[in-house]
């Protein structure tokens, strides 16, 4: 018997909550936790002291600076070990987060990729354990299933939806092994990257929408299984264990009118928390059950699993044969008092919860070793000189039978073991095979031949020989120069290697091998005088290609991310898999930023094309990227979709990608609708939010007795390099405004924007600005070989108006004016086009 461990974990407050000043309410001491009703909250001195209640775990991540912060490695050491230890025991094990929309369910189970969830972590711990058991002879067998309940629909989030009618699937009930999905993909793994490459897929399938409570809300129940079997020969008796650990995401609880919920979201809501009103009447009803009523109620009691397809598909893991964990998520705010309180009691009564969990010993292993048992008691029997019955002499001797089902069990694992290993598909019109452990091709030259043979090669020896079939040899192979007994290939854990028999003639890539050689990725083995096989292994080619991506695009930008926010110059690599972004650090090459593409999910391109963001699943993802043109805009945001979403012609015909950019930015009557494309890859941008910031600031430092704000136009933005006063030698890269008066240098942020942390900066900074009148002449330099122009602009009575250090905030503009000076300034502008250059010319001059 084993009760449902219940841990508690609050967040930090959020942009929301200190937006409303709210006050934090709860507390935690020990594993106590506090809550304490607020003022808003209708609190009154009585009450004030709040509600109490004590969990296996409390977990304060409220505030990273405090020294008793909990941080996602504890909490995969404390839970996570557990689920591991479990496994490796043989149970089953499931962990559930539950708690109010935004709460933290995600960040705990998956996190992101700088602070990694429970689930990463649990993937990682598990193959780093069976690492550490390799060498015993225990045989390891992983599956991985990932599904998710939206809509109380069950949708598999490692396949695309081609399999049923808008891939729904169904869930029955095996009459032995409880409900189960139906036609619900299961993935043969190999190694902790393979998992990972899984999880990334299915979250990037996962349904997610912006609410008035969290802009990434996850709008489903999602469900990560791994199926997880260890096989061994313990004393000749074979053993084999079974265990499913189930992580479940579990959607937020959510109340209408907290996140302002309308038409789909409603709907979801609905549905979100009727499976959670559904669970916490299983808990409730499991909770009487442990709480000691079990001779009373048990008979009467009725658990309603099948009221919900979550509880339904968790049967086992509440109340059941199952060591289970919950992880309920809390906000500190005073503003989710009753949210709040209803998650910790929903916990507390979860604490009640009893299971049994069992090791789940493999079927055919449990009937032999009792039938193993059975031989040892008669032979016990015998040796005691008692009247052995006549069945130990009978054809269905027990000692026989028992060796015979060993047999067949060791053969039945290995076949587990490369079933589906080898699978067929089709792509357009190839058939591709795939076949996860190390195999040879058969590379025959007969022209008559018009088949292809595909050797796998299981863990162990295996015996290749041609000619004489009597020698027993594993893979029989015809040609000439082959001898009965030729070569064996010894796969041991990931290492395949050729050893040649008694003299026959080996080559490995055309050298002949006399001794023990190591087979690599793509090797071709010649045996005899023409027999020619290649050589594949697939764990070794995926590390190869994760290794050696094609690369498909360079580009030199400047970068910059949330860290590190001031642009630098960066060596852009776009992979087949992801961006690469590089800058320098004292002389050598790092990497600055890596985003798989699997996880990009938006793509925003700034003002008038001259920087774009890519973002993906967190905040902590985005990469600004100062392209500086709006053409070299268009060609990385190509680049980027032809890989990550290939051969989708809505991509070409979006004007954000054909259109003209600064036309498009500058015009408050345009509005661009967004692309969205498969797996809620989003491209945008917020031309008339950015225009409205910056025409705001803009006005602010403008003499505002001579323009209104309506009365501000832009004409042109655009990046230039800009060396402003006679004296300065450096350039700087900046974006170069006009308006209808007045003209001037502007620093623009690509990264800024932050759903839950005050941005350090506006969007919009830096600026210098002067009246068109201010201008003297303007010197027009010959078009370098790059085809950029040089123009020198020349003022006299130089008047700094909102000169960089008095502009420290878009939202409270100054506009000071700086020392007169008798000199005059001249500003070098580089344009990259020699159209824009024109128009400020034209412009200029006109004034
Ligand atoms: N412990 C934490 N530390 C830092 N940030 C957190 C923590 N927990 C949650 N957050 C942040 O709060 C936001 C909401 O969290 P998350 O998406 O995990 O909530 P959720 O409970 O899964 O919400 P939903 O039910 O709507 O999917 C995210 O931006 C997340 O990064």
């Amino acid at each position: 018997m084993s009760s449902v461990r219940v841990a508690v974990r609050v967040r930090p407050l959020n942009k929301r909550e200190k937006k409303l000043s709210s006050q934090r309410i709860i507390q935690m001491n020990g594993n106590t936790v506090s809550i304490h009703k607020s003022s808003l909250a209708g609190g009154n001195e009585q009450n004030e002291k709040g509600k109490s209640f004590t969990y296996d775990f409390s977990y304060d991540s409220s505030d990273r600076q405090s020294p008793t912060f909990v941080s996602q490695e504890r909490i995969f050491q404390d839970l996570g070990c557990d689920v591991l230890k479990a496994a490796f025991e043989g149970f089953n094990a499931c962990v559930f987060a539950y708690g109010q929309t935004g709460s933290g369910k995600t960040h705990t189970m998956m996190g992101h990729e700088e602070d990694r969830g429970l689930i990463p972590r649990v993937c990682e711990g598990l193959y780093r354990e069976m690492a550490q058991r390799s060498k015993t002879d225990v045989s390891f067998h992983t599956e991985v299933s990932y599904l998710e309940i939206y809509n109380e629909r069950v949708q598999d989030l490692l396949k695309k939806k081609t399999l049923t009618e808008g891939g729904l699937l169904k869930v029955r009930e095996h009459p032995k092994h409880g409900p189960y999905v139906e036609n619900l993909s299961k993935h043969l793994v190999h190694s902790h990257s393979d998992m990972e490459e899984l999880i990334v897929l299915g979250n990037a399938h996962r349904t997610t929408a912006a609410t008035g409570m969290n802009d990434s809300s996850s709008r489903s129940h999602a469900i990560f299984t791994i199926m997880f079997t260890q096989a061994w020969l313990d004393a000749e008796l074979p053993r084999e264990t079974l265990s499913k650990i189930h992580l479940v995401d579990l959607a937020g609880s959510e109340k209408a009118d907290a996140t302002r919920t309308t038409g789909i979201r409603l709907k979801e809501g609905a549905n979100i928390n009727k499976s959670l009103v559904t669970l916490g009447s299983v808990i409730s009803a499991l909770a009487d059950l442990g709480v000691g009523e079990q001779s009373t109620k048990k008979q009467q009691l009725f658990i309603p699993y099948r009221n919900s397809v979550l509880t339904w598909l968790l049967r086992d893991s509440l109340g059941g044969n199952a060591v289970t964990t919950m992880i309920a998520t809390i906000s500190p705010a005073d503003l989710n008092y009753m949210e709040t309180l209803s998650t910790l009691r929903y916990a507390s009564r979860a604490k009640n919860i009893v299971n049994s969990p069992t090791v789940n010993e493999g079927g055919s292993a449990k009937v032999i070793r009792e039938l193993q048992a059975e031989v040892k008691r008669l032979q016990q029997l015998l040796e005691e000189r008692i009247q052995v019955p006549e069945m130990l002499n009978s054809n269905r001797n027990p000692l026989q039978y028992a060796v015979a089902l060993t047999k067949e069990w060791t053969g039945k694992w290995g076949e587990t073991q490369t079933e589906d290993a080898v699978a067929l598909r089709t792509e357009g019109s190839g058939l591709i095979i795939d076949c996860k452990l190390p195999h040879l091709i058969n590379l025959n030259e007969d022209l008559l031949s018009t088949g292809m043979i595909l050797y796998y090669l299981k863990e162990g020896r295996t015996l290749l020989g041609g000619n004489e079939p009597s020698s027993g040899q594993n893979i029989l192979l015809r040609g000439p120069g082959l001898l009965g007994e030729h070569c064996v290939l010894e796969s041991r854990a990931g290492t395949v290697t050729l050893l040649p028999q008694g003299g026959a003639l080996c080559l490995v890539n055309g050298s002949v091998v006399t001794d023990s050689c190591q087979l690599t990725q793509g090797a071709i083995i010649q045996l005899g005088r023409g027999t020619r096989l290649r050589f594949n292994h697939p764990a070794e080619a995926s590390q190869l290609r994760e290794k050696n991506q094609k690369i498909v695009g360079l580009h030199w930008l400047n970068a910059a991310k949330r860290s590190q926010p001031e642009p630098r110059p960066a060596l852009l690599i776009l992979t087949e898999a992801g961006l690469y972004t590089l800058t320098a650090d004292s002389g050598r090459l790092v990497v600055f930023h890596r985003l798989p593409l699997l996880r990009l999910k938006e793509i925003r391109i700034g003002l008038a094309g001259q920087s774009v963001r890519l973002m993906g699943t967190t905040e902590e993802s985005i990469l600004g990227v100062y392209t500086y043109s709006q053409s070299c805009t268009k060609e990385l945001c190509r680049a980027i979709l032809e890989v990550s979403r290939p051969g989708n012609s809505r991509v070409s015909q979006s004007p954000l990608l054909s259109g003209n950019l600064m036309k498009m930015s500058l015009d408050w009557q345009i509005s661009v609708p967004d692309l969205l494309l498969d797996a809620g890859l989003r491209v945008c941008c917020q031309f008339q939010k950015s225009l409205a910031d910056l025409v705001y600031l803009l006005h602010c430092n403008m003499d505002k007795t001579a323009v209104r704000l309506g009365g501000v136009q832009l004409l042109l933005y655009t990046s230039v390099a800009a060396c402003v006063n006679s004296g300065a030698q450096s350039e700087r890269l900046a974006q170069f405004l006009l308006t209808d008066t007045h003209f001037g240098l502007v620093r623009e942020d690509a990264v800024v924007e932050s759903a839950t942390v005050e941005p350090s900066r506006p969007r919009f900074h830096d600026l210098t600005l002067r009246r068109c009148s201010d201008l003297r002449c303007i010197l027009v330099h010959d078009e370098d070989e790059r085809g950029c122009v040089r123009l020198d602009l020349i003022l006299t009575n130089a008047r700094g108006r909102g000169h960089p250090e008095s502009v420290p905030k878009a939202a409270s503009p100054s506009a000071r004016v700086s020392d007169s000076s008798s000199l005059a300034e001249v500003w070098k502008l580089t344009f990259r086009c020699s159209a824009e250059a024109a128009c400020l010319i034209n412009h200029l001059s006109n004034v």
